[in-house]
């Protein structure tokens, strides 16, 4: 499907610093089912954890390659054994584009390719 999320790549055209409206968040947000939107419908979340530091930094570590490749760089929180993955647009208010939700299949295709160790909580 051509408008797979994971298939597409980052814009930096008018429409990918447009923030979304609340039918475009809900109908794409089906497609990223494992990260939850804030009330104001303005980031994207997803919590990730990991065995020790050493898987936690391996994800991290591969996050920032796709981040740098996109040109869209996620918010992190990390800790020993978890990372907290938020994405909204900074260039567009801190609203949701078609941006955040290209970046976060990619990170739950990265989770699932990658081998950062045994999945112990979605
Ligand atoms: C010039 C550069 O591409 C922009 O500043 C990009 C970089 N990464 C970004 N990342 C995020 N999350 N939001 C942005 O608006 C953003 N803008």
């Amino acid at each position: 499907m051509m408008s797979q999320l994971t298939q597409q790549q980052c814009r930096y055209d008018d429409e990918g610093k447009r923030p979304l409206e609340l039918d475009e968040i809900k109908s794409l947000s089906e497609q990223v089912a494992a990260w939850t939107i804030n009330s104001e419908g303005t980031r994207i979340v997803r919590q990730f954890n990991f065995k020790n530091y050493y898987h936690t930094m391996n994800f991290v570590n591969a996050i920032a390659w796709i981040a740098n490749k996109e040109a869209h760089h996620p918010d992190l929180q990390v800790s020993y054994g978890h990372c907290e993955v938020t994405f909204t647009t900074h260039d567009s208010g801190n609203r949701l584009t078609i941006n955040d939700f290209i970046c976060a299949a990619k990170v739950d295709a990265l989770m699932d390719a990658g081998n950062f160790g045994p999945k112990l909580v979605d």
